[in-house]
């Protein structure tokens, strides 16, 4: 298994694993069993800070960066293998940055070169964005789709001819509520996370010959750095723990939730409350009752934050 992404431009062997660097999650347990891939059954631990500076830090990680994998057996990542024949990896840690094509293409040559195959690559590094779309610069909108769209797109298309060769492989997408929902500021995240849905569900229905799985998810607010992370209409950081996110639902329990839907081959999962979860249903069924919802919520928000 491969967890794609998350820091810049360099690689590092985790032979070693784990390096002293702030920074790298070390994970402890509740392990989870994960069917799937032509039999075997991994055993995947989940994840948990022993040396982080802050919960912050690792639920970046823990998503969205290198996922420490972990075999009961004690090694690092069984896969490809079943009943008592475990083999274990170190993880290997590729960086890149998905705003790059030829990093993101350089990173996937390394990765097949490393493994020779990827079992599961799980899409999830992502940026947010607040902002009215009157103020925003349309490079913001196109640097919030390089990361969120285009780069997982290309990083997908690059290792795709290897599980077609091998007809295996499962490809997970990490997108939002506000895939299938948008609401106001919003715009570019929105509008990524659109895009991300539609691509991945064309995708799964190519790839049904191959047999080869598509998940995407659907996560709400989860207790992560997100907000803190997000860029505003002039590209700046937005530098806010928005109340939402920190509200929101811990990363070990969407990332246990996540691994569990690959476990049983899902296609579409929304990890959300009800709220989201019925704006998702008004939106299909009441459009019209849903935008103005939208529309008021875009009022009182302008107003609060007299923008
Ligand atoms: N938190 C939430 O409320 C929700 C999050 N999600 C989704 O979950 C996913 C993970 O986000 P989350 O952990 O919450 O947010 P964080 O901001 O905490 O983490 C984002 C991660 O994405 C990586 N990343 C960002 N830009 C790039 C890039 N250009 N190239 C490579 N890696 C990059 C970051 O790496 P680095 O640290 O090196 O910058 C970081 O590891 C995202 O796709 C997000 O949209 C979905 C629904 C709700
Ligand atoms: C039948 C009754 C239905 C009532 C529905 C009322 C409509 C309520 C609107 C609810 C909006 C929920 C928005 C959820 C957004 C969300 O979970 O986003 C997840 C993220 O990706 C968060 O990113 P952000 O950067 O926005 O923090």
């Amino acid at each position: 298994m491969f967890f794609a992404e998350s820091p810049r431009n360099t690689s590092h062997d985790l032979r070693n694993f784990p390096p002293e660097d702030e920074g790298t999650v070390v994970m402890q347990v509740d392990p989870v069993q994960i069917s799937g891939l032509a039999g075997p059954t991994y055993t995947l631990r989940d994840a948990r800070p022993t040396r982080m500076r802050s919960l912050n830090a690792v639920i970046g990680r823990s998503l969205a960066g290198c996922v420490h994998v972990t075999s009961e057996a004690g090694g690092w990542i069984d896969y490809g293998l079943s009943g008592n024949q475990v083999q274990t990896h170190k993880p290997y840690l590729v960086t890149f940055d998905l705003t790059d094509p030829g990093a993101v293409v350089a990173a996937a040559a390394e990765i097949l070169q490393c493994f020779g195959y990827v079992d599961i690559l799980v899409n999830n590094a992502g940026i947010s964005y607040r902002g009215t779309i009157m103020d925003t610069t349309v490079d913001v909108d196109k640097r919030v789709m390089e990361t969120n769209y285009f780069g997982p797109v290309a990083l997908t298309k690059a290792l795709l001819p290897s599980m077609i060769k091998r007809r295996q492989g499962h490809i997970v997408a990490i997108s939002s509520i506000q895939g299938k929902i948008s609401i106001p500021f919003r715009s570019a995240y929105a509008a990524s996370k659109h895009a991300t849905q539609a691509f991945f569900d064309c995708l799964r229905a190519e790839m049904e010959q191959y047999e080869i799985e598509v998940t995407v998810i659907s996560p709400g607010y989860i207790h992560t750095n997100l907000s803190v992370n997000a860029i505003t209409a002039d590209g700046s950081r937005y530098g806010v723990m928005d109340t939402t996110t920190a509200q929101g639902r811990s990363p070990v329990e969407v990332a246990h939730d996540v691994l569990a839907a690959v476990g049983k081959k899902k296609k579409d999962v929304i990890l959300a409350d009800l709220l989201p979860s019925l704006a998702i249903y008004l939106r299909t069924l009441a459009p019209g009752l849903f935008f103005s919802l939208m529309a008021s919520r875009a009022r009182k928000e302008r107003k609060f934050k007299n923008c």
